[in-house]
């Protein structure tokens, strides 16, 4: 029953792993990409958003280099991805500019999305791409990180991509069918687990690390990120990329791999979020349009602010005071205290030309509001 949910989900988010996207460790597995990007394409076809974290780089790189194997060291571990971003990004742009579709090169670290400011600029962009019908391909920015390339947590990052674009679905491709009972490679007695609930205890103890050479993280990354995907409410299948176009079949509700199910419906998961997350650095003073217009759902205008109190940047959470000096809402504001003074009581499009640029047109996106 859960999988129409799959069936019905507009934007997902579809994570590769390095034991996929490399045949044998050493070079990229084009076939496969080209098939990836068929599926995608196919899926915007249908009006569908699709955002791809692909893994790959080092190896890619290790090939271009003349390496041979994968290397020991963090730094040239990070060379080789330097080197192999580039040759992942050349192969994903001609796969799918084979079905006139535009890629683009998304580097992003766990620090940028803890990051408010950050958070809501890699937002911004990701969302102004999709719009654009653009497929961002994500990967970590492995020139600025240590730890992610020693664990080899993509699953993580597809995790917080997830909850930043508020996808309704991650699906983590790999090479094994998804989640066993125990580590396949090593008990010929596992077997597949359908369906569970993301963030149950038991399916920890299952998962154990990588069995390849290739793949670092192994399946305990992947239930992790299920559970950290749950938060905003996505579900999470893991599956095998080695099927025949899975994330097409994925995508109409059939029963591939494993499920991991989110127990919170999207919206109410993101405001709690929210609410664990605000420790206010300000407040904005309404007038009574605005209260009216927060109270039915809506996001907070600029023309809607008559003061301002407090220093703090964009990203931060501030309070909305209603006139009667209740306070209303919680929200993270688009822009920091020096811009908020000066675009106060402005309309929406007065707001370039006062500060020469526009973040966007809310002062608070309804999304990022919490009535209280
Ligand atoms: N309970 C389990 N079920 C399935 N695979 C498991 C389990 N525990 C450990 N693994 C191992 O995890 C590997 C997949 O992780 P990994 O190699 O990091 O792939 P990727 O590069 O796709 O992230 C599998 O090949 C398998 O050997
Ligand atoms: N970011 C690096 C490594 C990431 C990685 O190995 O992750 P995973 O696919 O989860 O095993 C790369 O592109 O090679």
């Amino acid at each position: 029953m859960s999988r129409s949910r799959l069936a019905s989900a507009k934007r997902l988010v579809v994570k590769v792993g390095s034991a996929l996207v490399t045949s044998n460790g050493n070079g990229l597995d084009l076939a496969a990409i080209d098939t990836w990007a068929r599926q995608i394409a196919a899926l915007r076809e249908q009006g569908r958003e699709v955002i791809l974290v692909s893994s790959g780089a080092v190896a890619c790189g290790v090939q271009r280099l003349g390496w041979g194997r994968r290397p020991k060291t963090v730094h040239e571990k990070q060379a080789a991805a330097a080197v192999g971003q580039a040759g992942l990004v050349e192969v994903y742009e001609a796969a799918f500019s084979k079905h006139g579709l535009h890629t683009a090169q998304i580097l992003l670290t766990h620090d940028d999305l803890a990051d408010r400011k950050r958070y809501l600029n890699a937002r911004a962009t990701l969302n102004t791409l999709l719009g654009l019908g653009v497929i961002p391909i994500i990967n970590e920015n492995d020139t600025v990180i240590t730890d992610e390339i020693k664990f080899g947590d993509n699953d993580t990052l597809g995790a917080l991509v997830a909850n930043l674009l508020e996808a309704d679905t991650l699906i983590i491709l790999t090479d094994q069918q998804g989640l066993y009972t125990a580590d396949p490679r090593k008990d010929p007695a596992a077997t597949l687990i359908q369906e569970a609930s993301a963030g149950d205890p038991a399916l920890e103890a299952m998962a154990g690390g990588a069995g390849s050479r290739v793949g670092t993280g192994g399946m305990i990354t992947k239930v992790i990120a299920a559970k950290r995907a749950a938060r905003s409410g996505a579900d999470t299948v893991i599956a095998s990329g080695h099927e025949n176009d899975p994330i097409l079949r994925l995508a109409t509700g059939e029963a591939l791999g494993t499920l991991l199910v989110a127990q919170t419906p999207p919206l109410a998961a993101r405001k709690q979020w929210l609410a664990d997350h605000l420790q206010l650095a300000g407040r904005l003073v309404l007038d009574d349009g605005a209260v009216k217009a927060l109270k039915s759902g809506k996001s907070l205008l600029p023309v809607g602010v008559s003061a301002v109190d407090g220093e703090f940047e964009r990203g931060a959470a501030v309070a909305c005071i209603a006139p009667d000096g209740h306070e209303i809402a919680r929200g993270l504001t688009n822009y920091g205290s020096g811009e908020a003074r000066l675009i106060a009581r402005k309309a929406t499009h007065e707001i370039d030309g006062i500060l020469g640029y526009i973040d966007e047109p809310e002062m608070i996106h309804r999304d990022n509001l919490i009535l209280v």
